[in-house]
């Protein structure tokens, strides 16, 4: 459906959500061009910062005390990959239904909030209010492969970064299903392992001994009886004193690989006990875990078989921004959010966002999408916002924003 007495905010996120920039092609110039055209129109100073390789989109707005340390609002414009025959409708037209919902990939991870915090930098331009701390704004590539390469984490070490001074950082969180809102103030290290396992050969008819097969499965069974534990701990809890997803450690088998191909058609030698046979798992590691001792562990697990192990994704450190009163950030966040009647619940992200790369430097960052009584839809089929959801989500950041920005 499209109204034509459309809210205009809600038009720019309509158009903003079409830019084709999904994985594994995802067009940064087109968005880039879109950010920067927006900028000029609401007189918000911009630069295109592409030393890292891809553009960065990086708007100021400068404070009265521009010494002070900054707020950074920072959002990732690309979105992952979408299966249109799973979709009701083109996951890149940005439907709206007659109750408000508008479908589209990034509905809500996280063009919502890239467009939000966009309008928030156009309203205090627009207003000419000054603030006290300067506001930066960056819009990042490449979040939804890890931030690796060409985005976030090769961003926080440029010397551009550091000369911008933050002091705190608004990033994603995620929906919230009931009237609450989730406040993210940690995540879980991702910690990718592949395991190889190397073993004896012979024929399939046999009682081989050593097989890499029989070392793997060992291993592995050995993770997965961790990961009960956890599942259960989680489960356990839930009823006992309210465990979330992000408390636990959860680990999951993702990748098998083992057999010896005869062709290219999925047939295999099936009378050869193969040399070789590899794992892969994906593990979330809250950040109350000791990173160095669950290494440790990892190592006891394939050293106990001879097997190695190399890491597909491996985070050293995993630092949590602390919610007490000592973080005046955190207090002037609650208090806004208090006076917006903005209930909030702080939890660890279950999965992994750049504000990892934040808070390892020691920088603190809060995960926040303003988004309500939605149903949780990153990643999904026919993801959706409600336009009212949107609109009210700006309002929420109007609350918050220019109070951080103003924090003595
Ligand atoms: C190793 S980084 C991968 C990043 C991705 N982020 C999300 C939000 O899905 C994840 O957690 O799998
Ligand atoms: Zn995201
Ligand atoms: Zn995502």
């Amino acid at each position: 459906m499209n109204n034509i007495q459309e809210n205009e905010n809600v038009t720019v996120f309509r158009e903003f959500l079409k830019i084709r920039t999904d994985h594994p092609t995802p067009d940064y110039e087109c968005s880039t061009k879109f950010l920067v055209e927006k900028a000029k129109e609401y007189n918000i100073p911009y630069e295109v910062y592409r030393e890292t390789g891809t553009p960065i989109v990086l708007m100021k707005i400068e404070g009265l005390e521009p010494n002070l340390k900054t707020v950074l609002l920072n959002s990732h414009v690309d979105v992952v990959p979408a299966v249109h025959d799973s979709w009701k409708v083109d996951p890149f037209s940005a439907w709206k239904d007659e109750n408000g919902d508008i479908y589209a990939r990034g509905t809500q991870d996280m063009k919502c909030v890239c467009m939000q915090f966009l309008e928030v930098a156009r309203r205090i331009v627009k207003s000419g209010q000054k603030l006290k701390r300067t506001l930066h704004l960056s819009f990042v590539p490449d979040e939804e492969i890890g931030g690796i390469g060409k985005g976030m984490e090769k961003f926080v070490y440029t010397e551009k970064f550091r000369e911008m001074n933050i002091g705190l950082c608004l990033d994603e969180g995620l929906a919230s299903p009931t009237n609450d809102f989730t406040v993210f103030y940690g995540e879980r290290a991702p910690w990718w392992v592949h395991i190889t396992a190397v073993g004896n050969a012979g024929h399939g008819s046999r009682f081989i001994e050593g097989t890499a097969i029989e070392k793997l499965m060992r291993t592995i069974n050995k993770m997965l009886a961790f990961r009960q534990e956890q599942f259960e701990s989680l489960h356990h809890g839930q009823h006992e004193c309210g465990k979330k997803l992000g408390d636990v450690t959860s680990l999951n088998l993702t990748v098998l690989k083992a057999g010896i191909p005869v062709d290219n058609s999925n047939n295999f030698s099936y009378n050869v006990i193969p040399t070789q046979a590899e794992a892969g798992f994906d593990i979330r590691i809250p950040p109350t875990v000791n990173l160095d001792e669950f290494l440790n562990q990892i190592k006891e697990w394939t050293a106990e078989e001879g097997l190695s192990f190399k890491f597909a994704s491996y985070i050293p450190k995993n630092e949590m921004t602390k919610l007490d009163s000592d973080n005046k950030w955190w207090e002037n966040f609650k208090e806004s959010c208090k006076k917006l009647d903005v209930n909030l619940v702080t939890e660890i992200f279950p999965a992994a966002t750049d504000s990892r790369f934040i808070r390892n430097l020691g920088i603190p960052a809060f995960g926040f999408s303003p988004i309500n009584n939605t149903p949780i839809l990153l990643h999904d089929h026919n993801e959706f916002l409600n336009e009212k959801v949107y609109l009210k989500g700006i309002e929420i950041f109007m609350g918050i924003i220019p109070n951080l920005a103003n924090m003595e």
